[in-house]
């Protein structure tokens, strides 16, 4: 009983809550209002435009910033644009998630609330307390994706935090990444199926490549070198090392999926069985003497 008040005042429970879910938002085929044209609004085009949404902008043409423009221009099956203001709730109308960037807190704050009550998911870039979501300093390579966000505290601390967290990556992350998701693929079509003793089998298999191959090394793995891997890795129960795919000598054997004999338990007992040897003939020997 004292033990276990003891413990419980020593050990609290860790904190929770606090803190917002971090997601990738899946956009595709989506529509996103921008209202706005200055140089937040240009950032949050660049970042929506990475998801292959609709995107629908609203902003006089006099208010643009030169790389709102540029984007507009560039991208025309892309953005929608309109020279003006928005004129109330029929904007949200149809609309996926709204993002306000205006140097009108007010309109800003309207619409905030307007999107409220229609439900629609809504940022605004002014106004954190009315945020559905906030935007977070992002790094992209490819598929690889990392947002950091400080929760409103400190955003250009995010950006420091991004230089630091950059400067820790090769650069390659992205493309192996890309290698893997299609090795996965392949993997999927030659092992269909969903869940099950396959579906586990199957996520074993993969965790192990990711685990034993290098970044450098799953970089290299090309369609050829895929179709080998599933033929003698997935096929025979093993994870080869890219060595071995090769056909290059190497003194590590391939890593073993199906449930095998511990290799390090066999050493164990093979020495134990050597000392006992040593020990029984020495034994024999001073008794002998
Ligand atoms: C709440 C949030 C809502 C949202 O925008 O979603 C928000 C709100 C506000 N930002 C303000 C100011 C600045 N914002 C930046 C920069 C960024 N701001 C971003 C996100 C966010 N900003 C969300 C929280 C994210 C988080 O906490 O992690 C980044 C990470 C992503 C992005 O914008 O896409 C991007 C860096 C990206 C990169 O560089 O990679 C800088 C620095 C700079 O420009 O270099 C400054 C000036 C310095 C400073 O204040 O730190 C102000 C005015 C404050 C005032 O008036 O004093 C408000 C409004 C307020 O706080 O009231
Ligand atoms: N979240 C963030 O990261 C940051 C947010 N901010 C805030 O974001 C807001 C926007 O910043 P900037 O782009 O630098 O401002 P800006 O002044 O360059 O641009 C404002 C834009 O809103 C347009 N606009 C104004 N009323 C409108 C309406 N009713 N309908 C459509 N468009 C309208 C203007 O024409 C202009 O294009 C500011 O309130 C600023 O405080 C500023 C820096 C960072």
């Amino acid at each position: 009983m004292g033990d276990s008040a003891c413990a419980s005042a020593t050990l609290a429970p860790p904190s929770i809550g606090g803190g917002s879910l971090l997601i990738a938002w899946q956009l595709k085929d989506k529509n996103v209002l921008i209202v706005g044209g200055g140089e937040v609004a240009s950032q949050r085009i660049e970042s929506i435009l990475t998801t292959d949404s609709r995107i629908t902008l609203l902003a006089p043409a006099k208010g643009l910033h030169a790389r709102t423009k540029e984007l507009i221009d560039m991208h025309p099956a892309r953005i929608t644009y309109y020279d003006r203001r928005f004129s109330g709730p029929a904007e949200i109308h149809k609309m996926d998630m709204v993002l306000t960037a205006l140097d009108d807190v007010n309109r800003s704050r309207e619409i905030c609330e307007m999107c409220r009550t229609n439900k629609v998911p809504v940022n605004a870039a002014d106004i954190p307390d009315l945020c559905d979501f906030y935007f977070g300093a992002q790094i992209r390579d490819g598929p690889l994706q990392i947002m950091i966000s400080t929760n409103g505290n400190g955003p250009r601390m995010a950006a420091l935090m991004k230089q630091k967290i950059n400067s820790a990556l090769s650069g390659n992350e992205g493309q192996a990444i890309e290698r893997v998701g299609v090795l996965r693929g392949q993997l999927k079509e030659r092992a269909s199926g969903v869940g099950g003793a396959l579906g586990r089998k199957r996520m074993k298999w993969m965790s192990e490549v990711c685990n034993v191959w290098g970044i450098d090394e799953l970089v290299q793995l090309d369609d050829a070198l895929i179709t080998k891997l599933l033929d003698d890795g997935w096929d025979k129960g093993c994870v080869p090392t890219l060595d071995q795919l090769k056909g290059r000598q190497t003194r590590k054997p391939a890593r073993q999926t199906a449930p095998s004999p511990d290799s390090s338990q066999w050493l164990l007992a093979a020495a134990s069985f050597a000392l006992g040897a040593v020990c029984a003939t020495l034994a024999l020997v001073s008794r002998r003497r």
